[in-house]
């Protein structure tokens, strides 16, 4: 934070944008949330090799999002070691909702639960362990904020099992929309073939995060 950038004698381009001029560090509002950047920060310099966690532009997008649909219910396929439920929890601190998250490798789910101690989130978090396409069979709606960060092949299953959950002005979204394309052929269709969604996709970061809402 403060640091200063020489003035570019060029329009900058939009990663130039993202990356240097917006500020990179999420803005805490009381000392919980410092609490919970604090971990952030140290899951990214400690944690981050090899945990598919998701970018800080797009984890800023999504506690944008999360708060603007006042989510009580966010529900996240994927959790690694927590990181993006790391980001969700600072949402749904100032909705007065609730995080369900869920990851099938035992290393994982072992780093997510210490993540979650530390950061002194385990009454916001809910962490389920299993193969989320049998795990997420019982979850009940309404879900607010839907979040596919798990394996790509597995998305359409996901989006058939929980879209009838999802709330009419619900969001979904779909992570590594744009870097992993070529493993989203089946899920494109799926959303793009139903009149009751609408989607857009946001390219924050290299990932991308196709967002989708259910319009009615
Ligand atoms: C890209 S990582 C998730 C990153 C996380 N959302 C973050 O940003 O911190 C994908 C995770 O999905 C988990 N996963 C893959 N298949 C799964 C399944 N069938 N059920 C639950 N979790 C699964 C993997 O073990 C992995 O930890």
């Amino acid at each position: 934070a403060g640091e200063s950038k020489p003035p570019l004698n060029r329009f900058p381009t939009a990663e130039e944008i993202s990356r240097q001029i917006l500020p990179q560090h999420p803005k805490a509002r009381d000392a919980a949330e410092q609490k919970i950047i604090d971990v952030m920060d140290d899951m990214v310099a400690n944690q981050a090799r090899g945990m598919g966690n998701i970018s800080p532009e797009d984890g800023r997008m999504m506690r944008m999002l999360t708060e603007s649909v006042k989510a009580k219910k966010v529900v996240e396929l994927g959790t690694s070691n927590g990181y993006s439920a790391l980001w969700f929890s600072l949402a749904v601190r100032s909705t007065g909702g609730k995080v369900i998250t869920h990851e099938i490798d035992p290393t994982r789910i072992k780093m997510a639960k210490a993540n979650f101690e530390r950061a002194r989130v385990k009454e916001l978090i809910t962490l389920v362990e299993g193969d989320a396409h049998q795990t997420i069979r019982n979850l009940d709606g309404p879900i607010d904020v839907l979040l596919l960060d798990a394996e790509k092949e597995g998305f359409v299953d996901y989006l058939n099992q929980l879209l009838p959950k999802v709330r009419v002005g619900g969001l979904i979204i779909a992570h590594d929309s744009s870097g992993q394309a070529d493993q989203l052929t089946d899920y494109f269709p799926a959303i793009i073939n139903n009149d009751d969604l609408e989607s857009v996709l946001i390219d924050a970061s290299k990932w991308g995060m196709c967002i989708t809402r259910k319009m009615r």
